[in-house]
């Protein structure tokens, strides 16, 4: 099944590979596909002039949702094999840590939704990652209930360590095996069976050069990756190997890595992506955020139209800074004078 997250995410031309049927409803409601490939359906209809949109009589909130619902239906009608994948989880409320219940209503989170976690030191973020982790039913400290598409987490699930519904990638996160980058990829995808290997390897290898701020090579131990670049490993081994729907972060803001790029990797991949952070660039990156305060949840709050402006001067902030942080490394000297391009 599609949602909103996805058609917003993907270009025409990736959800035409999926759907080679939804050529039929785009072309019935006039739009040129050899235009729109290339963007997503909504950028496309933004671009269109309004006096086009008007004439067509298209208002582009509204075919979404009809593409959406089109879309579904022609999968079900089609009986094509639906995605096994976790579609949403949801969170029920439990309690706080003076034991006063939580009130938020619950909360439902789809497939390609980033959640950013807020909250003061100690406030109890990692503990609702905890609770994810372990798909609590009303037996961890917070009495919460996670529901993994509208149901408790069975048994197997919870103790599995094969098919882990949940991929979990920590601050710390130290290797010990005595492999090279290659070897370790190598024997993960062999782990999973994967048929075009050495594709992998390379696309795993490759995404995480991007993501890494220093480059390593396939030959390099990986006991002596940096910080920066085991996680950058991580993330592009969980985004593409990983068969867990959900990803829980914790605190990449200080991995050196490239952190846009590594949301919009596992993002891509459909996966359901929670991260506990006290990065404002991070938090604003989510689609919504929930606010912890004495381990409970405060409140779940969307990003407005004014925070998404907002997180666009502080990613210009942060190229300046980072930029400074480049010149220290290498010995230069900083000048007073410097621009932040964006506005
Ligand atoms: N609702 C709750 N009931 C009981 N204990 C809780 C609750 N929420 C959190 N705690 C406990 O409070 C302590 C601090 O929580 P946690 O480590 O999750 O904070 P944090 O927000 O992640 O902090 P930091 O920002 O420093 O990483 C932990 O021992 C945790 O188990």
């Amino acid at each position: 099944m599609i949602n909103k997250n996805i058609v917003d995410r993907k270009t025409i031309a990736e959800l035409l590979n999926l759907y080679p049927f939804i050529e039929d409803f785009l072309t019935d409601h006039l739009i040129d596909l050899d235009d729109a490939k290339d963007t997503t359906l909504i950028a496309h209809l933004n671009l269109l002039d309004p006096e086009i949109l008007e004439e067509k009589a298209i208002i582009p909130d509204e075919l979404i949702d009809s593409f959406i619902v089109y879309t579904n239906q022609m999968i079900d009608f089609l009986g094509i094999k639906e995605d096994k994948r976790v579609q949403s989880i949801t969170l029920k409320p439990g309690f706080n840590k003076y034991k006063e219940a939580e009130t938020f209503e619950e909360l439902t989170i789809n497939k390609g939704e980033i959640i950013a976690i807020v909250g003061p030191t100690g406030s109890g973020k990692s503990r609702l990652l905890a609770d994810i982790e372990w798909g609590a039913n009303a037996d961890t400290p917070t009495n919460r209930t996670i529901l993994i598409d509208g149901k408790t987490m069975n048994i197997e699930s919870r103790f599995s360590s094969n098919n882990k519904l949940v991929a979990q990638l920590s601050q710390n996160m130290n290797f010990v095996m005595d492999l090279s980058v290659e070897e370790f990829i190598e024997l993960h995808a062999k782990s999973r069976m994967v048929e075009n290997e050495r594709e992998v390897i390379e696309k795993i290898f490759n995404k995480a050069n991007e993501l890494a701020g220093e480059k390593f090579a396939l030959d390099t131990p990986i006991t002596s990756l940096s910080g920066g670049q085991s996680r950058a490993l991580m993330i592009a081994d969980v985004a593409i190997l990983s068969k867990s729907p959900i990803v829980l972060i914790d605190e990449i803001e200080n991995a050196g890595i490239d952190r846009k790029k590594a949301l919009d990797l596992l993002v891509g991949e459909e996966k359901i992506v929670l991260m506990a952070t006290h990065d404002p660039i991070l938090a604003l990156m989510g689609d919504k955020r929930i606010i912890i305060s004495n381990g409970g949840i405060d409140k779940v709050m969307e990003i407005t139209v004014e925070e998404k402006a907002i997180l666009h001067k502080l990613e210009s902030l942060d190229d300046v800074i980072q930029g400074m942080r480049t010149k220290l490394r290498y010995g230069q000297e900083l000048e007073a004078n410097f621009e932040i391009i964006k506005n």
